[in-house]
């Protein structure tokens, strides 16, 4: 069974009254365990098939199964739900909540979407979370008072929290030194290779050759 396919996908946005496609006619299959790496130029639409990927945009056109369901026959309600407890988010700079408290920051995605747990059950998934990453004791914390070895461990946690089966990653080093970029990697291949599936847009060549598969996109197309 394909964790992921995409069958003919396009994409979008009305420019002047046309139509002006950004994704343009995608097809392609994730299997479990995958490590899937994105490439190509800026603006050929990989942020758009990631944010598609990730129930963040619906496509235009086309058909997208997960887990052989079509997500079109989804209700919003069900996608919402899948979009939160399936993926985990890891972007660029983190796009994490400066003002806030390491703690607020991780638990962000079940605020937004699942009142299940508890606040007990949630704390200690943070601590178990925030051991592993070796930022214990920084719960309270600002995010702007910490480095930023300690904020991209911050946002892999809140990428975690949920306990997703899939992690995307857009350019998660895009503004990392090489030490940096190193751990954000090898973290995400831990990951992995402790059976969750990794997505990534990347512009840095040399980390697509740990990829399982690797799509290169040009103007909304794979080349
Ligand atoms: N909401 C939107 N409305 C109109 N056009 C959009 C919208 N979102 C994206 N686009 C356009 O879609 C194209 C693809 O954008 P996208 O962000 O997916 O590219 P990208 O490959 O991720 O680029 P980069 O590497 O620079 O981040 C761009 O031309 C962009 O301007």
């Amino acid at each position: 069974m394909n964790l992921i396919h995409l069958a003919g996908i396009k994409k979008f946005y009305m420019n002047n009254n046309r139509k002006a496609y950004v994704i343009n006619g995608i097809s392609l299959k994730v299997d479990k365990g995958d490590f899937i790496v994105i490439m190509g130029p800026s603006g050929s639409g990989k942020t758009t098939l990631l944010n598609i990927l990730g129930l963040l945009t619906e496509a235009s056109e086309g058909a997208y199964f997960l887990e052989e369901k079509e997500v079109e026959t989804i209700s919003a309600k069900r996608r919402a739900l899948y979009r939160n407890e399936k993926f985990g988010y890891l972007v660029q700079d983190f796009a994490l909540m400066e003002e806030y408290s390491v703690y607020d920051n991780i638990i962000l995605p079940v605020k937004y979407f699942r009142k299940r747990d508890s606040r007990k059950n949630l704390k200690s998934k943070v601590d178990i979370l925030m051991k592993e990453y070796g930022i214990e004791g920084k719960l309270k914390d600002k995010v702007k008072e910490l480095s930023v070895g300690q904020r991209q461990r911050v946002a892999l946690c809140r990428a975690l929290i949920n306990d997703p089966e899939i992690i995307l990653a857009d350019e998660p080093t895009g503004s990392l030194d090489s030490k940096n970029t190193e751990i954000v990697i090898n973290n995400l291949h831990k990951l992995n290779k402790a059976g969750r599936t990794v997505i990534m847009v990347t512009h840095n060549q040399e980390l697509a050759k740990h990829a399982t598969k690797t799509f290169i996109i040009k103007d909304g197309r794979i080349v």
